[in-house]
């Protein structure tokens, strides 16, 4: 294994890219958070800046979802803080949150809306609250949320009730609906967990293809090495809550995988294959 994966200390941002040139649109610093005595994260620091498609890796338990809760505001952590455009996420309120787009494993579309109505939904923090409460949307995000539709390749579903849709073109609805939020940084957790194999790549390099052209940063939790490999500028590998691995997705190999999972009979079975 390369040393640059080893490097983890005090740089926060040790395993750089060279997107992370642009601005700093997250900031992780020294995140710990405790459950009962035990420490679910614990010294966890890290930069995104624009244009970087980051991935976290670990093992069940790890620590991942504690530290995606604690990135998008869920969760208060007990140690360190969280910066997005360098503002604390502590105090991120009503407008300023729009700049922080979630997408979620199990979608989180209304079933009974439009793709277009919940694509919509991305433009809440930008119009008043009784607007959005009518669903009285401007001509302009209309047309704005019918871009983001296109973008994703879903434009002639728009009128397609959420709930008709495949798990994959669901997944697309909600990542036009972060589209639409015109973000800073985008936050996936476990984005593919729920689809097959070719859906999921789909969604991934959407979220790489957004990046690159929108300029924003993405972190993404991913239980499969081979996707994180392929799309990822970064990866992030987190074990017992700290991050033991960081650095070009390209450096990761069957050593980095080890030490992120153990031997390769235990917890991964999924062995590095080559990327194309
Ligand atoms: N609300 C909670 N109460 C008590 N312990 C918790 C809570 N949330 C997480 N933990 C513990 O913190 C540790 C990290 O859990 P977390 O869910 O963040 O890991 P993970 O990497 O997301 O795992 P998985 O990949 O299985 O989802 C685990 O030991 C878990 O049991």
């Amino acid at each position: 294994m390369t040393g640059h994966l080893h490097v983890v200390e005090k740089n926060l941002s040790p395993g750089a890219t060279q997107a992370q040139q642009g601005a700093c649109r997250l900031r992780v610093e020294t995140l710990a958070k405790t459950f009962a005595g035990h420490a679910a994260i614990e010294d966890v620091s890290f930069d995104v800046h624009d244009g970087e498609f980051v991935a976290v890796l670990g093992p069940s338990g790890a620590g991942k979802t504690t530290l995606f809760r604690c990135m998008t505001g869920l969760l208060a952590p007990d140690n360190g803080g969280v910066w997005i455009d360098r503002e604390d996420i502590a105090t991120l309120r009503d407008r300023s949150r729009r700049r922080l787009a979630v997408v979620f494993q199990q979608f989180n579309l209304v079933s009974r809306l439009s793709a277009l109505d919940n694509v919509l939904a991305g433009r809440l923090g930008y119009v008043p609250a009784w607007r959005g409460a009518l669903r009285c949307f401007t001509r302009a995000d209309r047309l704005l949320a019918l871009e983001c539709l296109d973008r994703v390749g879903l434009l002639a579903q728009a009128g397609q009730r959420a709930d008709t849709l495949s798990g994959g073109q669901q997944q697309r609805v909600a990542i036009a609906r972060a589209l639409a939020q015109q973000p800073s940084l985008i936050v996936a957790d476990e984005p593919v967990a729920s689809l097959d194999p070719n859906a999921g790549a789909g969604v991934l390099e959407l979220l790489r293809g957004i990046a690159r052209t929108d300029g924003v940063g993405i972190v993404c939790s991913l239980h499969q090495v081979h996707f994180a490999r392929a799309y990822a500028d970064r990866i992030i590998g987190l074990s017992h809550g700290r991050i033991v691995i960081d650095g070009p997705s390209s450096e990761f190999d069957q050593a980095a995988l080890e030490r992120l999972y153990g031997h390769r009979d235990s917890a991964e079975p999924e062995s590095v294959e080559p990327t194309t």
